[in-house]
């Protein structure tokens, strides 16, 4: 919706020096309900019938002129709704019959109220800033409830609807999917040394790095506690291989200071499987007994699965 859609349309113009009688004549020959006051094409001010109302009665207050009937000067034939109608619908109609006052009546055909342009179109654009403000918390919430609150990666939740669909995809294009099963090593040295706190900011450092070096068409999640998923679909093992083997050096080139750890940096040993027509369970089995051999063969290393 636009303004130009809810705007009052100024049809006509006088100029400053015009007789009022004149603009009142425009209005009513135009139907307008307001005309510009405009000096060599520059607007100078609005005469609105709010104004001229004010200008009538402020008259016959002062002159006394009480002989006039209404009859003379009401608008005739006024649109009736039913009660029931809807806010759109009067809408449209009050649009489309050009009409800024709707009688309201109830289902006795009683008259029970009256509706301005103005309350109807109040009323939208409050509808359509709740509708927005819905449609942000949706995203907030969706957001919440597939993102991991520490990390800021996908959460197990999200992963398994990802995986799944990853899965199907394969199988059907024949095109195979990889996972690397990331885990921090000697983590719980790290709580231990430099404290829980630490070790959750560790973890927040930990996940933007894989985020940065990671390829767009990849995701990561948050695996379990101290371990990441990175999910790679279109993408065998070689490939599969480099990608880990990139997102392992620029966790080691962070150089977060590990003490207690041989390498005196954080750093992740990962385990990396890759199939076409394996479920994704049995893909992170591999992936897990790949990862279990990067541990025991020294951690900081990339391990693939050989099947
Ligand atoms: N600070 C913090 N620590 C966590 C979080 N999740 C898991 N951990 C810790 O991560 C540690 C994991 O320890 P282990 O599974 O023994 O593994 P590790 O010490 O990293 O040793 P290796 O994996 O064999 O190199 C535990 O001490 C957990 O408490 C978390 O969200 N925040």
């Amino acid at each position: 919706m636009i303004i130009g859609e809810l705007m009052t349309e100024i049809v006509a113009g006088v100029s400053p020096a015009d007789r009022l009688a004149d603009a009142v004549a425009i209005m009513c020959e135009k139907k307008c309900s307001c005309v510009l006051v405009s000096e060599s094409g520059f607007p100078k001010g609005i005469i609105t019938e709010r104004d001229i109302v004010r200008i009538f009665s402020d008259t016959l207050v002062s002159q006394k002129i009480s002989n006039a009937t209404v009859a003379q000067v009401m608008s005739k034939d006024p649109v009736c709704v039913q009660q029931t109608t809807s806010l759109y619908d009067a809408l449209v109609l009050a649009r489309s019959r050009k009409l800024r006052h709707l009688l309201v009546i109830n289902e006795h055909e009683q008259l029970v109220g009256l509706v301005t342009q103005t309350d109807m179109v109040d009323a939208y654009v409050h509808l359509i800033e709740r509708q927005s403000q819905l449609e942000t918390e949706n995203h907030e919430l969706h957001l919440l409830s597939n993102e991991d609150a520490l990390m800021k990666i996908g959460n197990r939740r999200a992963m398994e609807v990802e995986l799944n669909f990853t899965e199907a995809s394969a199988r059907r294009y024949k095109k195979g999917y990889a996972v690397a099963l990331m885990d921090v090593d000697f983590f719980k040295k790290y709580n231990d040394y430099y404290g829980h706190q630490r070790g959750d900011n560790a973890l927040r450092a930990l996940a933007d790095v894989i985020k940065e070096s990671m390829r767009v068409s990849d995701r990561a999640y948050r695996y379990g506690g101290e371990e990441i998923l990175l999910l790679m679909p279109e993408t065998n093992a070689e490939d599969a291989i480099v990608a880990s083997e990139r997102v392992r050096a620029a966790v080691e080139a962070m150089a977060l200071p590990h003490s207690e750890s041989p390498f005196k940096c954080l750093t992740i040993s990962v385990g990396v499987a890759a199939s076409c027509d394996q479920s994704w369970q049995q893909l992170l089995e591999l992936a897990d007994q790949a990862l279990y051999d990067a541990k025991n063969s020294g951690r900081n290393k990339v391990v693939v699965s050989p099947q």
